[in-house]
């Protein structure tokens, strides 16, 4: 029988968990998951999972647990086949994804799958490790961590797997690293995971959706099904939001559908009242993916000369959510209070 794939999990939280669960049941790959803040929970009594297409699973955990970044050359371990990110992608808070998967990435051998949203996500990875298959993973799936180690996956995973054009390496190559990871994913038989060749296009389509109720949800604290039925929402927010994000992606070579706000906004029934992960990171007072899933859509549509007012409050906005995050963790210092009466 063939070695099983070795894979390396950063971050298991609502996707990652479900991702390497898909892994480990398909028998392919073998799952070694970095845990942060729910690793004594699991090292104790495993992950507790509710989910849409795996059931109720007790105590599971994947083939390994550790709870740092293993440095692959200096501790001489078999290098990683694949490394999975399914970490929020902060490129706005230390470290990035960069710098935390550095040491457990070997030259020329590991593929990096970013299971994450938002734009421009590859370019630090391409240039930081050149001879490495950066793949993208565009992830369709209602999936959260409400407490640590406690999983709850509302809605089917479905997973679009191409790879972010590295012109250092042989495109067929590339191509079929990404392919071969499909079949290791898929090999669970619970999900939809397929081949994408066109990265952007998905990408900028999931953006219809995440770049505008992400961050609308976030702010205003109602979920998908709530936001759309309150007064207004659709018409005043929703739509023109992401009809400007149709605009920047056409601007950007990437024709959309005419009916793709119509499409994404309707794409999982009100009724489930699905929290996206903004929204879970606000609640929780986490840092949100402000800079990904806003700022680089913004920043290109702009410079592409395409006008997105919307987009820009939004953004504004979430930036100001996540410098009250920073206050809060002492990254940045303000001036004392005025006592009144005070000189
Ligand atoms: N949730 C969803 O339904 C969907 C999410 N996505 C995207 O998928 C990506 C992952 O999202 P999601 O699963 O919701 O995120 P979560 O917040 O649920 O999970 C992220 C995990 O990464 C861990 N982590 C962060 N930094 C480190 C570190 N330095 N070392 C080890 N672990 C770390 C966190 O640990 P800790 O708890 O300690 O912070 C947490 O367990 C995001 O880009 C998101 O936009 C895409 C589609 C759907
Ligand atoms: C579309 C959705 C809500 C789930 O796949 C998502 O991408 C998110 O929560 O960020």
């Amino acid at each position: 029988m063939a070695e099983k794939a070795s894979v390396l999990l950063i971050g298991s939280g609502g996707v990652g968990t479900i991702a390497a669960v898909n892994l480990e049941r398909g028998g392919l790959a073998s799952v070694t998951a970095v845990l942060r803040s729910n690793y004594n929970i699991v090292k104790e009594s495993g992950f507790d999972i509710q989910s849409c297409d795996h059931g109720h699973l007790e105590g599971w955990r994947p083939s390994k647990i550790i709870n740092r970044i293993p440095d692959v050359a200096k501790e001489n371990l078999r290098p990683f086949d694949y490394i999975i990110c399914t970490t929020k992608n902060l490129p706005d808070i230390p470290p990035t994804v960069t710098d935390l998967i550095r040491p457990a990435v070997t030259p020329g051998h590991t593929a990096v799958v970013l299971i994450q949203n938002g734009l421009n996500i590859e370019k630090p990875l391409l240039a930081a490790f050149p001879q490495n298959v950066i793949l993208s993973g565009v992830s369709l799936i209602g999936s959260k961590e409400p407490t640590p180690a406690k999983i709850l996956h509302e809605f089917e995973d479905q997973l679009l797997v191409g790879a972010f054009n590295n012109p250092q390496l042989d495109s067929e190559h590339q191509q079929s690293v990404a392919r071969k990871f499909v079949e290791i994913y898929s090999a669970g038989g619970k999900t939809k995971c397929e081949y994408q060749a066109k990265v952007g296009w998905y990408r900028w389509r999931k953006l219809v959706y995440n770049a505008c109720l992400n961050p609308i949800c976030a702010i205003t604290g109602l979920d998908t099904g709530r936001i759309r039925l309150a007064d207004g929402a659709i018409a005043g927010l929703l739509y023109p939001a992401m009809e400007e994000i149709r605009a920047a992606a056409k601007a950007a070579g990437h024709v959309l559908p005419d009916d793709i706000a119509h499409q994404m906004l309707t794409i999982e029934p009100v009724e489930l009242y699905l929290s996206p992960s903004m929204l879970v990171d606000s609640r929780k007072g986490n840092f949100i993916e402000v800079e990904t899933i806003l700022g680089e859509p913004l920043r290109e549509g702009r410079a592409l000369g395409v006008p997105m007012p919307t987009l820009s409050v939004l953004y504004e906005l979430g930036r100001a959510i996540q410098w009250g995050r920073k206050e809060s963790r002492g990254m940045v210092s303000i001036p004392p209070k005025q006592v009144p009466g005070d000189v």
